[in-house]
């Protein structure tokens, strides 16, 4: 292992953007379409995996649903769950806040009640024996209408203490924040925390609405800010973070290349960065591996890798008192590796 690849195993992470669904791996996805009779347009687990190439986010949008199709009852939903947990595990993430998309079952009649108790029996697992904590956060899809998003809000009712937060996500060109204006003000009132996709593939107006209109808490990809002077402003004064997502910005074409990522010029021009791993098993690369593009692409010092560890607690909806302390157990990590 090169020194950067040890520092950033052995470093204490937290994961902000992570969709559940996106952390279905073809062989689970293959495993449940046999369970179920489930006919996948595959003829195998290889082929699922050559299928993962895309022009752009709606390409792969397409096949994420397809792919969710194969997830009918509450043990398909906590092995899903569990899976990922594990990788944390493995990667020495202990916080993760996890986005799932309710209307992604509900609409093809998967209630509630069937994959709330698996994601939350797999949570409690991960919390007794990995030391891992999850905080939910339930993102309403943009290419429906706010009345199913409200809708979707008044029906998670009984599982209102088991999510922290609110988010969007799906097709962003043609569906603004603007739309999902009223949903986001209702469960602002119910308490819940706000976050919003804005800025991956739209323009930055789009940026400025889920700030503004929508009043989130952080951003969810927002590489675009940097067209727009005024919002970096903005987003510096207000250190509103961004939970970048290098490897799926590659895999979607919003970037040609890793090396052409401006993740570092946000982070020098002192926004609040995190790195994250969005649909790990579409993308190619759970949250370490996003470090490590960066490592090798961007040209990333120890300092910088360091700063966006600490950034993912800092950003993060944990209590003030966990997150100093996580920064602490990262500071005594560094000195231990004798980084500089
Ligand atoms: N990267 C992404 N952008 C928008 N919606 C998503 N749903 C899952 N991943 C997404
Ligand atoms: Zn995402």
């Amino acid at each position: 292992m090169s020194n950067l690849e040890t520092l950033i195993q052995r470093l204490p992470k937290a994961e902000l953007h992570l969709h559940i669904e996106g952390s279905l791996e073809p062989q689970l996805m293959w495993d449940l379409a046999q369970k179920h009779h489930v006919e996948l347009p595959f003829s195998d687990v290889d082929a699922i995996k050559s299928a993962y190439q895309f022009d752009n986010l709606q390409s792969f949008l397409d096949l994420y649903y397809q792919g969710a199709d194969v997830l009918r009852d509450e043990d398909d939903f906590f092995q899903l769950m569990w899976a990922y947990l594990c990788k944390c595990h493995e990667q020495n993430v202990l916080h993760a806040e996890i986005m799932f998309d309710p209307q992604t079952h509900t609409e093809r009649g998967v209630s509630y009640d069937v994959f709330m108790p698996g994601f939350i029996k797999a949570i409690e697992k991960a919390r007794d024996e990995l030391g891992i904590s999850v905080y939910l956060i339930l993102s309403f899809l943009r290419h429906l209408s706010e009345e199913s998003a409200i809708e979707t809000l008044e029906k998670a009712r009984p599982y209102y203490e088991h999510i922290k937060a609110v988010g969007l996500d799906s097709s962003e060109l043609g569906n603004p924040p603007s739309k999902f204006e009223r949903v986001f003000a209702q469960a602002k009132a119910l308490g819940f925390k706000l976050v919003a996709h804005a800025g991956e593939e739209g323009p930055p107006e789009y940026i400025w609405e889920a700030l503004h209109l929508l009043k989130v808490d952080r951003i969810d990809h927002g590489v675009r800010s940097i067209e727009d002077p005024e919002l970096m402003a903005y987003l510096k004064q207000h250190q509103v973070p961004l939970t970048v997502c290098p490897l799926s910005n590659l895999k979607l074409c919003v970037i040609d290349q890793m090396s052409e990522h401006n993740i570092l010029q946000l982070m020098n021009d002192g926004l609040r960065v995190t790195v994250n791993a969005d649909d790990p098993s579409y993308f190619g690369g759970y949250l370490n591996e996003n470090f490590m593009a960066l490592a090798e692409h961007v040209n990333m010092q120890a300092s910088d890798l360091i700063t966006l560890v600490q950034n993912g607690f800092k950003a993060s909806f944990l209590p003030e008192k966990t997150k100093q302390d996580w920064l602490g157990i990262i500071e005594d990590t560094v000195s231990q590796l004798g980084v500089k």
